[in-house]
């Protein structure tokens, strides 16, 4: 699945319609019924009351073909016209047409906004078709107004927006002024871009995307680039296949290096995470002063004590791994590594006795790399970079915000630009591979907000990587699994109670259930 922005709805829209021949008014009419039908599905009442709120433009035409068909199924429904009737135009205007026509219930905002106020009160479900993908300015009265007074009513009635909350970008997620807080939205073709960016993921509610009769094969059909959604299937299909006579050899190698006297725990959970997520061995590289408190709590991993210097590795220890290096199928690098006076040139020399294996670089480790980049670009084997927001910043040299605010186009462009698999963490985490491919993952929950989370997530992208999977196939199913594993978690053990042991049981629990499907 695709996530679709606004030009590209509209590409799609245009081509259906003047090229396939399918006129918008029959696209308009679908999706009012296709609405109706999830309306219908989720009323949280018998006999529910409707108020449709209708803007001036397409997104508006949708709410008069969901008011006449709500109506032909004997809902108690009303619209509420938010515009003025000399402004509609086209299809909006066709179906408007047809709602007057027909004699059905009707009010106008402008004309009287207490009527408006007193059905707003009387509604069970509102349904908000004021604005849809076409917001092009900030939301200013009288609309302003309205979407403020809907908001009242988030969390006590049903709030179910049209494609797209209104008063939210469609490409960016960011809210122009006001917008809608939906329960739900039912979405036309594909989700919109916005739904995972910015303030997206706070207004849309559970979203659907339902059919109009737009094909889908039209995005190949025209060339079109869309980041994808990252979906169960997706991942069914990324996941490494394990032959049946496989053995420990087959399955992988992962070398984890990290831990410092401060940070023991790190280290140990990607390893715990690498062999949970089916790799065949685990050997953690870690400073020779913590290597028995690391031992005595992950018995199912081997170990490669390091020379160390206050706590941290020293340069002695790159000539004590160097030698073994040949024997490992990916690496993880990072976690709880701490950010040590030399660490620089000895994350430098390290990179250079590799033979090509993939890597993960995550925590420390990107911190170390962020004046070096042109060593990661250089590297002959696939590299993979999972920062968090901060971290992003630091590679970047920027600010958080600036991150967070362009998440899609900062991945794209480092990734891009040092030949990486990006994986920028977050709210909903974003995979950008260096030929420019986006995926987006819209599951997680804000019970991985936990010291340890990442380190877990880096352990199953060295794992998948060990067993066969392409950085783009480990990282979208690490992401997602990891991801799941927190909603689940989080649903057993409450928002605040998720440890990472529960988060790498979760991803346990979560491979158990594709198997069986
Ligand atoms: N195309 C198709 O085949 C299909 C499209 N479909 C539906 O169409 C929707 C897209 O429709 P759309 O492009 O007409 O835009 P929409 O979101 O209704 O808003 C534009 C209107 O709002 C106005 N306006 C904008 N910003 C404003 C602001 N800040 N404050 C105030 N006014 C503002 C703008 O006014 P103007 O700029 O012209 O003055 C214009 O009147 C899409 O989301 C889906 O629901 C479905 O039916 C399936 C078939
Ligand atoms: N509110 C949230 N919603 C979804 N995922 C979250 C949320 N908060 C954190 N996460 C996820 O938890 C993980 C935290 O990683 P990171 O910050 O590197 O933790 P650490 O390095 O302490 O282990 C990331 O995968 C991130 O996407
Ligand atoms: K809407």
């Amino acid at each position: 699945m695709f996530v679709a922005g606004q030009k590209e709805m509209q590409q799609l829209d245009q081509y259906t319609i003047e090229k396939i021949g399918l006129p918008g008014i029959v696209l308009m009419e679908n999706a009012g019924e296709r609405v109706v039908e999830e309306i219908m599905a989720s009323a949280p009442c018998h006999n529910p009351v409707v108020l449709v709120l209708a803007g001036g433009g397409n997104n508006g035409g949708d709410g008069f073909v969901i008011a006449r068909r709500l109506f032909d199924l004997d809902v108690q429904v009303h619209l509420c016209l938010i515009s003025t009737p000399n402004r509609l135009k086209g299809d909006a205007k066709v179906h408007y047409d047809v709602y007057i026509n027909r004699g059905l219930p009707i009010s106008f905002y402008q004309d009287n906004s207490n009527i408006f106020m007193s059905h707003l009160q009387q509604a069970d479900i509102l349904i908000d078709a004021i604005f849809g993908t076409g917001i092009n300015r900030l939301i200013r009265e009288p609309y302003d107004q309205v979407i403020h007074m809907v908001n009242e009513y988030a969390g006590k009635k049903l709030i179910i927006s049209v494609d797209i909350p209104s008063g939210l970008n469609s490409d960016n997620g960011k809210v122009q002024g006001v917008a809608v807080k939906a329960d739900k939205t039912i979405t036309f073709v594909f989700p919109k871009t916005g739904f995972f960016l910015n303030d997206g993921p706070m207004h849309v509610g559970e979203w659907k995307a339902v059919d109009i009769s737009v094909p889908k094969s039209i995005v190949h059909d025209l060339g079109i680039k869309m980041p994808n959604l990252i979906t169960e299937n997706l991942v069914k299909a990324s996941i490494p296949l394990r032959p049946h006579h496989g053995h420990k050899g087959t399955f992988g190698h992962v070398l984890v290096v990290g831990g410092s006297r401060s940070f023991v725990g790190a280290p140990v959970f990607t390893a715990k995470a690498v062999l949970h997520s089916g790799a065949g061995l685990a050997t953690l590289a870690i400073p020779e002063n913590i290597y028995s408190i690391a031992a005595n709590i992950s018995p199912e991993a081997l170990f490669l004590p390091l020379s160390e210097t206050d706590g941290h590795f020293d340069a002695r220890a790159i000539l004590e791994i160097s030698p073994r290096l040949g024997q490992f199928t990916s690496i993880a690098i990072g976690p709880g590594m701490s950010r040590f006076p030399g660490g620089e040139a000895w994350i430098e020399s390290f990179i250079q006795h590799l033979n090509g294996q993939p890597i993960v670089v995550d925590a420390d480790a990107l911190y170390l790399f962020r004046n070096q980049l042109e060593i990661i670009r250089e590297y002959q084997g696939d590299v993979l970079f999972s920062p968090h927001p901060g971290e992003m910043a630091n590679l970047l040299h920027t600010s958080i915000k600036e991150v967070e605010e362009n998440r899609l186009e900062v991945a794209t462009f480092f990734a891009k630009k040092y030949e990486v698999y990006l994986l920028l963490k977050g709210h909903r985490p974003i995979i950008a591979t260096p030929a420019g491919n986006l995926y987006i993952n819209p599951f997680g929950h804000d019970a991985l907000g936990k010291g340890g989370s990442g380190d877990v997530l880096t352990g199953v992208i060295a794992s998948f990587l060990s067993q066969g999977a392409s950085p783009t196939e480990a990282l979208v199913s690490a992401s997602y699994l990891h991801a799941k594993a927190g909603e689940d978690k989080a649903r057993m053990l409450s928002h605040y109670g998720v440890m990472p042991m529960d988060i790498i049981e979760g991803i346990r629990d979560q491979l158990v259930s594709m198997e069986r499907k």
